[in-house]
């Protein structure tokens, strides 16, 4: 069975497509926000930022523990720290989640999050920054996909295909980086 990882900026969809995935593939789902704060896999909070500082060491210390005890079961890991899991081995495939920056700020609006903390991850979306990150350790697992004009349930189709090898979606074609300027 896959271990897939499901990435983006925040605001994608990891949350919602994931827990619709699991269910489709009757595979279990770790969360890595909830998996950090059960874990305590950081050292403090940035109240600026609005940001845990996760110790990146421990935390993927600790996906690597629980993939090797679940992988024959299959698993998949979603957060926008997946794809910083350096041991590509133990990953299947790697889904970066894409959102239309235009699409992320009217997402991201809906949290309480200062301006400053929803610009910047509209600027990290805008340009490309997760799926550089992820291309960095898993370079030819990694698929992009726009999530901007499909519903949740499209976007979980087109995952279980790349999952079943029906469909590999490279990364390259998704270009934000006009919105950087509109913004
Ligand atoms: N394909 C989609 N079409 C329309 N709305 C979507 C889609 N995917 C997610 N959403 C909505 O976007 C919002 C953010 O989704 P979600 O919380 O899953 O994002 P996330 O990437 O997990 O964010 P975070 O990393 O902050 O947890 C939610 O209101 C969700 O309902």
């Amino acid at each position: 069975m896959s271990v897939i990882l499901i990435t983006g900026t925040p605001g994608t969809g990891k949350t919602t497509v994931s827990k619709l995935l699991s269910q489709k593939l009757s595979i279990p789902l770790v969360a890595v926000n909830d998996l950090v704060e059960e874990k305590h896999l950081y050292h403090g909070y940035d109240p600026e930022k609005g940001y845990k500082e996760v110790d990146m060491e421990d935390l993927c210390h600790e996906l690597e523990t629980i993939i090797i005890n679940f992988q024959k079961d299959g698993l998949i890991i979603e957060g926008h720290l997946a794809h910083f899991l350096e041991n590509s081995d133990l990953i299947d495939c790697v889904v970066v989640l894409r959102a239309r920056p235009d699409i992320l700020i009217k997402r991201l609006s809906k949290r309480n999050w200062p301006e400053s903390k929803v610009n910047e991850n509209v600027e990290a979306e805008a340009l490309d920054i997760c799926t550089f990150e992820a291309v960095e350790n898993h370079v030819n697992k990694v698929n992009e996909v726009d999530t901007t004009d499909l519903e949740v349930e499209d976007v979980v189709d087109l995952i279980i295909k790349i999952v079943n090898g029906e469909k590999h979606i490279p990364p390259g074609d998704v270009n934000f980086l006009e919105y950087m300027y509109k913004s």
